[in-house]
């Protein structure tokens, strides 16, 4: 579904340049729930931003679905952690969740039948008629969740989309996360800076290195399908993988082991 061939972005400045990503390389299957986890400033956004046709990369290839992304795809939707500046505050939570469906030139009837639906899935049936700025930060960000499934994507990008909330609110989300992404069988790529969160959510864990990025580590999480925050994490498996991403991450903030270039082949190892 997801091909990324040896993506390189170095940043252009008139001091000096950066090279974010050294050399990224890896496959994301169809339906599969990937996450993506590094050290600070690694280049996780860099990635995403290149993933999603918003940034063009310095070299290398990304395909979804065969065919080469160069600008935003029509079947892939982006949550952003920043979802007081993703929401209008002008227009209703209907009007947001809408917006998008305007734009792809769905009919109408089509239109209230997908934003109900996705209002909802994300528990928020009853708050089409209020306004953003009236909703708490996990409402907001389920809001901007709900837009980005009414628009019914193959392919869900999220960008550390829980990092501004509460602990008990982000566990909320993280559920509701995979409980979309089995209802509506999107390919999913999760962004997070949290080891916890990407072993609770991901079938996979790619482990990135610090700047210039390459794949560090590509983990299969083998924990069972159906995840509940309390016996999951109690789970020695859980504690065991959790172990070992973090030793991981401590090794890659180190930088790009000789070869770690071709780790991310899309076979994950347990
Ligand atoms: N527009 C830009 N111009 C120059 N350098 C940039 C730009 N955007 C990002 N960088 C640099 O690229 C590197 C990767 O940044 P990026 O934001 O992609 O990392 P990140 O892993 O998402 O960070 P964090 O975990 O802190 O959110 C950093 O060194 C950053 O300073």
């Amino acid at each position: 579904m997801l091909d990324v061939t040896g993506l390189r972005k170095t940043y252009r400045g008139r001091e000096r340049d950066v090279e974010a990503v050294r050399d990224l390389t890896f496959r994301i299957a169809e339906g599969e729930l990937a996450c993506l986890v590094g050290p600070s400033g690694c280049g996780k956004t860099t990635l995403l931003k290149c993933v999603a046709g918003l940034l063009e990369p310095t070299s290398g290839t990304v395909r979804l679905g065969g065919r080469a992304v160069t600008g935003p795809p029509p079947d892939m939707a982006v949550v952003f952690q920043e979802y007081g500046r993703s929401l209008f505050p002008w227009l209703t939570v209907r009007g947001n969740v809408e917006l998008p469906l305007k734009e792809k030139r769905l009919p109408r009837d089509r239109r209230r039948a997908l934003v109900a639906e996705a209002l909802e899935a994300v528990g928020l049936a009853g708050a089409g008629d209020r306004h953003p700025w009236e909703l708490s930060g996990g409402m907001q960000q389920r809001v901007a969740i709900a837009r980005a499934i009414a628009y019914e994507p193959r392919v869900l990008l999220m960008d550390e989309p829980f990092a501004a909330v509460d602990a008990q609110t982000r566990a909320d989300l993280e559920d509701l996360i995979r409980a979309l992404w089995r209802r509506f069988s999107m390919t999913v790529l999760f962004v997070t800076h949290d080891i916890d969160e990407a072993v609770y959510l991901g079938q996979r864990v790619l482990v990135l290195s610090s700047s210039p990025t390459v794949v560090h580590d590509d983990i299969a999480i083998d924990l069972p399908g159906e995840r509940d925050q309390l016996t999951t994490r109690a789970d020695p498996r859980f504690t065991e993988l959790r172990a070992r991403i973090y030793a991981d991450i401590r090794h890659a903030k180190r930088g790009p082991a000789p070869g770690a270039a071709t780790a991310g082949d899309g076979t994950a190892r347990a």
